[in-house]
């Protein structure tokens, strides 16, 4: 299971409460930043992207996860999520984490006190669908 030192964990968790500053929330005013660690230390953020269309709606999370993607980074230690309240991230986002790295911490930032909870991404979707169900041909 991984874990990180505290100070990684503080950067992290830094990162994210200034990505929620970009967050894009007109209609829900439901403002989500995200921050991912990766394997070799960079970090990648991500905030919440709304759409008049709502169910275009992007969350931080897979934003965050899709930028990692297209700077070449598909393994991750770490993602943080700052919201009022410190939202867990919705079962959606949980899947499309789980694609590229089930042993992932997940660190929920409230942004109002500043209370952490973490948890592992195995704890979040346990039993996770993946590629190894698929069939390897028709
Ligand atoms: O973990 C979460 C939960 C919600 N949202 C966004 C989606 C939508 O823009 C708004 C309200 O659901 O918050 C996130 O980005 N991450
Ligand atoms: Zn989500």
């Amino acid at each position: 299971m991984t874990e990180l030192k505290p100070h990684e964990i503080d950067r992290l968790v830094h990162s994210a409460i200034s990505a929620r500053d970009q967050a894009y929330a007109p209609h829900s005013h439901f403002y989500v930043g995200a921050a991912m660690l990766m394997d070799d230390g960079t970090i990648v953020c991500g905030c919440n992207v709304e759409n008049a269309s709502y169910s275009m709606c992007l969350c931080a999370e897979r934003v965050a996860a899709s930028s990692a993607v297209a700077a070449g980074h598909r393994r991750w230690k770490a993602i943080a999520i700052a919201s009022v309240g410190g939202v867990t991230p919705c079962g959606a986002c949980r899947q499309f984490l789980a694609e590229f790295c089930t042993d992932t911490l997940v660190v929920m930032v409230d942004v109002i006190d500043g209370a952490r909870r973490t948890r592992n991404l195995n704890q979040l979707l346990p039993d996770a669908f993946d590629s190894s169900h698929l069939p390897s041909h028709r």
